[in-house]
Order: C-alpha cells, then sequence, then structure tokens
C-alpha cells in the first residue's frame, strides 16, 4: 500500500491558510494532526475525505482508498436511534449491519443501555461515541477522526482511544485534536500544522496505545505543549 498524500496549499477567500505543505500518511499508521484553532486541520481532513471545502485546493489528494469520516459534529439523524444511527453506514448502503459487531462495539462504547434511545435523549458524550461507534462499525482502510474524543470524561476518553486504537490496528488514520496526551499516547507519528507550514514531531518510544503515565508519553506531551504555545506566540 502507498501512503495517502496530500500536498498544496489551500486557500479560503483568496488567503492561504499556511504555505504549501506535504502531509504524508503511512500506510497502518496512526498520524495525529495539532495545530491552533483556525489554522486548517478539519479542512485538510474534508480535502483527504475527498468532501468539498469553502475554499480551493492548488495541489492534489494522491491513493486515497475508500474512507470513514468522523466530523466534529457527531451528525447523528434524530429520528434513528443509537443502534440505527451506528449501523447507518450498512444501512445506506443496503446492506445489513454485522450485528454482532455492531453489539459488541455498542457494549464497548458503554452504550448498550442506551441502544435504544434517540440522539435528544443522550448526553454529548454520549453522542460522541455514537458518531465513534458509527465510524469503527465502518471497517475502512482509510479513518479520519476530527477530535473524536473531545466531549469524553477523563475514565471514559482513555477507555474510547483503547477501543479506537485496538480496532483500527492496521488501518491508516489521521486524527485531529488539540490534546497533546493523547496525540502522545495514541501515535506513530505526531505533525503540527500552524501558519507557518506542516512539521514533524518527535513520537514516543514503544508500540501505541501508550500508558497516559509512561514517562516518554508524558515528556513527549510537555514538548507538544511547549511546541504549540511557543507557535502562539510567534
Ligand atoms: N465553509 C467555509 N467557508 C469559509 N471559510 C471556511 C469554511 N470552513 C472553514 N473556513 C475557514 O477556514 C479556516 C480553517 O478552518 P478549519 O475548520 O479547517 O480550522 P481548524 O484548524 O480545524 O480549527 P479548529 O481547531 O477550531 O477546529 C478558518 O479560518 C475558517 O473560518
Amino acid at each position: 500500500m502507498r501512503p495517502v498524500v496530500l500536498s498544496g496549499q489551500v486557500r479560503i477567500d483568496g488567503q492561504a491558510l499556511f504555505p504549501p505543505i506535504r502531509l504524508e500518511l503511512p500506510p497502518g499508521q496512526w498520524t495525529s494532526l495539532l495545530g491552533p484553532s483556525g489554522v486548517g486541520k478539519s479542512t485538510l481532513l474534508r480535502l483527504i475525505a475527498g468532501l468539498p471545502i469553502g475554499g480551493s485546493l492548488a495541489g492534489r489528494v494522491e491513493n486515497r482508498p475508500p474512507v470513514a469520516l468522523m466530523a466534529q459534529d457527531p451528525g447523528l439523524l434524530p429520528w434513528l436511534t443509537t443502534r440505527q444511527n451506528a449501523a447507518l453506514g450498512p444501512r445506506l448502503r443496503g446492506q445489513a449491519a454485522d450485528a454482532a459487531r455492531l453489539d459488541s462495539i455498542l457494549a464497548r462504547a458503554g452504550l448498550a443501555d442506551h441502544a435504544a434511545k434517540y440522539p435528544a435523549a443522550l448526553s454529548g458524550g454520549q453522542r460522541q461515541r455514537v458518531a465513534l461507534a458509527r465510524t469503527l462499525m465502518e471497517d475502512r482502510p482509510l479513518v479520519l477522526l476530527d477530535e473524536p474524543f473531545s466531549a469524553l470524561d477523563a475514565r471514559m476518553r482513555l477507555a474510547m482511544q483503547d477501543l479506537a486504537a485496538g480496532l483500527l490496528i492496521g488501518r491508516t488514520v489521521l486524527m485531529v485534536t488539540h490534546d497533546p496526551a493523547e496525540a502522545a499516547r495514541l501515535s506513530d507519528r505526531i505533525c503540527l500544522l500552524t501558519e507557518a507550514g506542516l512539521t514533524t514531531e518527535p513520537t514516543p518510544a514503544g508500540p501505541p496505545p501508550r500508558a497516559p503515565s509512561d514517562p516518554g508519553v508524558l515528556a513527549c506531551q510537555g514538548a507538544l505543549l511547549t511546541r504549540l504555545t511557543q507557535e502562539a506566540a510567534a
């Protein structure tokens, strides 16, 4: 498998968001993308997913396989239950969902007791977990996650990170996050996007998911925070 590559420059209202970049997603690896709010991270995700953006890309996306995208907004259909929303992909394709896989993912996402509820009866964190379950049900080679754990409490966040890491082994993953600890725990590769361009940052040793208290994870988290605050001050 060849890496998915996005190269070029994004313009919105005629203004470049950042200098020309080359974002390469090594196959089967988890890449995390950090950077200040509004720099263009979600826009890159949409471009890689092949979706329209508010501006234009002077460049191209190469080697895009079938993709599953979990956007920032859970985007649940209000007239479907948790179980039906999680199985939306197969439903839209006119296929039967793998019931055993669906039950297992819902249980591991802590949603078994909420399977028959509609989105209006769920908390924000529960809705985010339904969106995660729907993405994990898709079983695609390329998985794009936009702040997938942002609405979760600390314990649930770790559990959902472990669930995603386990189910996405062997997939090519790009996760946008504002949480350096999350990036340090989960990533094979960490990229930082700023108005100055794209850089690759050091990653802790050992395979993800790493323990949150792992000294390498803590050091990486600290280094990323320093980089992010330096960039903010620049
Ligand atoms: N549909 C659109 N039309 C016009 N401008 C847009 C559109 N979508 C995004 N933008 C602008 O493009 C820039 C990048 O937005 P984007 O959502 O990619 O940033 P981000 O890095 O993901 O931010 P955050 O971390 O806050 O989610 C922002 O200035 C935003 O206002």
